[in-house]
């Protein structure tokens, strides 16, 4: 198990936006969380990251409370893919990926380029190594992020609607990328409304309504009730 999360409950001010959410990951799953704007999906993964404080509850990764974690060492163990990618646009794509392993894991930078080439080739931006950001279409540069996640070799990564952002000619590309993660059987939480990835790569869904946990199965399953729920 790598995450386990038992009774998360968690607030901004008076407003109560996870209520007790109970939730576990398994190795290489790929958990596709999907639910109403509002109900919480961001602050879920945000939690899960070590990036907001909560009330009460607890989040473990491999057994041990993600608050007992250094903060340099989260980071390593947890990649995170936002909707916009946060690239440095001073910085070439091989620079922007290489700075975490330099930075964190103090590699020497041919070390580190060695590692950026190897993860650009997976996601197919090899080429784009040493343009930078601003060269990239939207897709590319949201693969370029994704492919700095993957650099730090993390347990699990989490994507907080990486497409949403996108112009929908440039969906497919990156949507694909997620696939065929998912294929090499990398840990992913993935919060999206994309229906057909959840389908083609996702192993459970969890549907989530006003900070809670209504439904929590198979896709398979999921979406043959699909219209019980509003997705979007
Ligand atoms: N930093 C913050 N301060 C105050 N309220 C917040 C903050 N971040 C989120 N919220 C509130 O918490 C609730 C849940 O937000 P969250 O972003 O987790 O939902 P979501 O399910 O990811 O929605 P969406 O699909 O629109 O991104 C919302 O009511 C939101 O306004």
């Amino acid at each position: 198990m790598i995450i386990k999360i038992k009774k998360l409950v968690k607030s901004f001010g008076d407003l109560e936006v996870l209520k007790g959410v109970d939730l576990t990951v398994l190795k290489g799953e790929v958990l596709v969380v999907m639910g109403p704007s509002g109900s919480g999906k961001s602050t879920l993964l945000r939690c899960i990251a070590g990036l907001e404080p909560y009330q009460d509850g607890i989040i473990t990764l491999e057994e041990k409370n993600i608050l007992n974690y250094d903060r340099k060492k989260l980071v390593q163990k947890i990649g995170f893919v936002f909707q916009q990618h946060n690239l440095f646009p001073h910085l070439k794509i091989i620079d922007n990926i290489s700075l975490g392993l330099i930075r964190t894991k103090k590699m020497t930078k041919k070390d580190a380029y060695d590692i950026a080439l190897k993860v650009l080739e997976e996601v197919h931006l090899k080429d784009k190594a040493y343009n930078f950001p601003s060269q990239l279409s939207g897709g590319q540069q949201q693969r370029a992020g994704i492919a700095r996640a993957l650099a730090m070799d993390p347990e699990i990564i989490l994507f907080d609607e990486p497409t949403s952002a996108l112009d929908p000619s440039l969906v497919y590309e990156v949507k694909e990328t997620m696939v065929e993660l998912a294929k090499m059987g990398k840990t992913m939480i993935v919060v999206t409304h994309e229906v057909d990835f959840a389908k083609k790569a996702g192993n459970r869904i969890i549907f989530m309504k006003d900070g809670k946990i209504l439904e929590n199965m198979d896709p398979e399953t999921f979406f043959k009730t699909e219209m019980k729920y509003e997705i979007a």
